[in-house]
């Protein structure tokens, strides 16, 4: 028996990518609303009643639209939009750190933001093995394709090629911070400076470690060699397909590349400084993939009861 699954917002630009994913699978009948009626709230409410799931790649607004409007039917949604990712009764789709059973068993998951994805993969692990403080006020420095933006962005960098780097978030205060704070498990709001360059996709987030200031501080149990942090990630991640933890070497460039093709993976690196004073823990993803569709399509195999990479670029 096949599984509906309901894409609303499928012709923007994560819908467009779950509709890819999906497209080939035998197990799934996607439900996918023409032009004509793609926002008409009567077909949407239609068709999130008769869905056996429902993805919804929509603005928070039409995203919350969504969830009303789904009221009294068997659906289960996964949102990817930020309306939802620290609210009461929904389950943070980020199966490495949630626990697969709890996204498996969810009716409603909250896809993670693409920023949070490199941050959280980096810094949970950590904070929860007290090899890094809880209080400490952490920076993120961070890059996106422009394809994170949405289909308003990606029009802007298609039309304006004169673009080189757009940093932004300058007021502080991103959308991204909350859900980033609540899954490192930390106890002030981090730092976020996010910025787009003119590559369609892909993403670098990075949390720079003044580890020997944070020592002299006492706010490092025991000495924290950058060693012992990578060594913790790749004992947390060991196994896992789509978290990959690169191999501890310093290369003299890390390069994100304009051509990059689509992926579901997601690499962490831990670059440390010959006499571990300080440490830069680097996320590389594809705000569309690990950051968005893969995510979406991950937690919709888990909750289906299917293997958790079927579909999936890796
Ligand atoms: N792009 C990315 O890398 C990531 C995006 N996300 C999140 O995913 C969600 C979707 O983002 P993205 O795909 O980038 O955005 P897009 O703007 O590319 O797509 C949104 C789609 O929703 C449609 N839409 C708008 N209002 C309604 C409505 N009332 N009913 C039905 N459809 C509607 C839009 O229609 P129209 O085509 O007419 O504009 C558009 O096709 C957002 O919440 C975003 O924050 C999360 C992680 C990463
Ligand atoms: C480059 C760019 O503009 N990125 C988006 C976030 C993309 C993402 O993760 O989206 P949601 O959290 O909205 O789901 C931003 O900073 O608002």
């Amino acid at each position: 028996m096949s599984i509906s699954v309901f894409i609303d917002g499928a012709a923007g630009t994560t819908g467009l990518e779950i509709a890819d994913r999906l497209g080939g699978r035998a197990e799934f009948d996607l439900i996918i609303l023409d032009d004509a009626r793609r926002k008409d709230s009567a077909a949407r409410k239609e068709a999130l009643h008769a869905a056996d799931f429902a993805v919804l790649c929509l603005h928070d607004d039409a995203a919350i639209e969504a969830v009303a409007m789904a009221q009294g039917s068997k659906v289960r949604i996964i949102d990817a939009s930020t309306a939802h990712r620290v609210a009461d009764g929904w389950t943070y789709g980020f199966p490495e750190i949630s626990g697969p059973e709890a996204v498996a068993n969810a009716t409603r998951v909250s896809n993670p933001g693409c920023y949070p994805t490199g941050f959280i993969a980096l810094m949970a692990p950590l904070v929860r093995a007290k090899m890094l403080p809880a209080d400490w006020p952490y920076t993120v420095n961070a890059v996106s394709g422009y394809s994170g933006g949405g289909k308003a962005l990606i029009e802007r960098f298609e039309e304006d090629r004169d673009i080189a780097f757009r940093a932004y978030g300058l007021g502080m205060g991103h959308k991204h911070v909350p859900e980033m704070k609540r899954y490192a498990g930390l106890a002030h709001d981090p730092v976020f400076a996010p910025s787009v360059i003119p590559a369609h996709r892909g993403m670098w987030v990075e949390v720079p470690l003044p580890l020997a200031a944070m020592s002299m501080l006492g706010k490092l149990a025991g000495a924290q060699a950058p060693a012992n942090l990578h060594a913790k990630l790749a004992e947390f991640y060991e196994g896992s397909q789509i978290v990959r933890v690169a191999p501890m070497e310093t290369p003299a460039e890390l390069l994100l590349r304009g051509s990059m093709a689509p992926s579901d993976a997601l690499t962490l690196h831990v670059f440390g400084s010959a006499d571990g004073s300080q440490a830069r823990l680097v996320a590389v993803l594809d705000n569309l993939g690990k950051g968005a569709s893969g995510a979406a399509v991950q937690s919709l195999n888990l909750m289906a009861g299917l293997p958790e990479t079927a579909g999936l670029a890796l």
